[in-house]
């Protein structure tokens, strides 16, 4: 098979980025999975399966390698007086569960209230990418990108509804399709006041 051109050949083509080297014993381990679930590792079509295995999971993985706190180190002071909900909704992302490392995929809604200054709102989904892109479990996921945006912004409040579907249930064991998992962290006015949080779910589901 003849690989894609690293550079644009011309016109709008997205230029792909150089391929990372993989060590031997990574690509040793996953013909070892190839060869115990039944197939023949040296077979033409999966010659090359061991390297681009490994570089998708540094892909699905890389946010080990990004740090969520730095993309709320930017914040805006003046924004007209501004103290609403500010609400990023239906975020989707990726991310594999720890037990199988099966993907999860789904939504995120990321509100915040907020304290003198506000973010780019591109960086709620930057954050919830850097700890998406791990192997996680949906409680840990939600509670990790409250967290962050309660201790970096130290808004009023931080209210995260994520909502997902696990292909370890779907595409194996008990395998119940169209089945989806819902989690939220309500922080500060969002946990203590029910009029509060009431506002914010109905935003989120509006
Ligand atoms: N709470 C929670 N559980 C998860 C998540 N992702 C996967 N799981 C569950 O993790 C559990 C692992 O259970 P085990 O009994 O150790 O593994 P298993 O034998 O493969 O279980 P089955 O999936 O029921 O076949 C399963 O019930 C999965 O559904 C998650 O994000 N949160
Ligand atoms: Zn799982």
């Amino acid at each position: 098979m003849t690989d894609l051109p690293d550079e644009p050949a011309g016109g709008d083509m997205i230029a792909q980025p150089a391929k990372i080297a993989v060590p031997e014993d990574v690509q040793a381990a996953i013909r070892t999975l190839i060869r115990w679930s039944g197939d023949d590792p040296d077979r033409e079509g999966l010659v090359d399966t061991p390297a681009r295995v490994a570089r998708a999971w540094k892909e699905y993985c890389s946010g080990y390698g990004d740090d969520p706190a730095h993309h709320l180190s930017r914040v805006f002071e003046e924004v007209g007086g501004y103290d609403e909900i500010v609400l990023l909704k239906d975020i989707p992302f990726q991310s594999h569960c720890e037990h199988h490392m099966a993907p999860i995929i789904g939504k995120a809604h990321i509100a915040y209230l907020p304290r003198n200054h506000v973010v780019g709102i591109s960086k709620l989904a930057r954050v919830l990418n850097a700890f998406a892109r791990r192997l996680q479990v949906q409680e840990r996921l939600t509670a990790e990108v409250a967290d962050c945006i309660w201790d970096n912004l130290k808004p009023h409040g931080v209210a995260v509804v994520i909502e997902a579907s696990h292909a370890c249930m779907t595409a194996r064991g008990v395998r119940t399709a169209g089945v989806g998992m819902v989690t939220s962290r309500m922080m500060g006015v969002f946990r203590d006041d029910e009029r509060s949080r009431k506002e914010v779910l109905a935003l989120m589901h509006s």
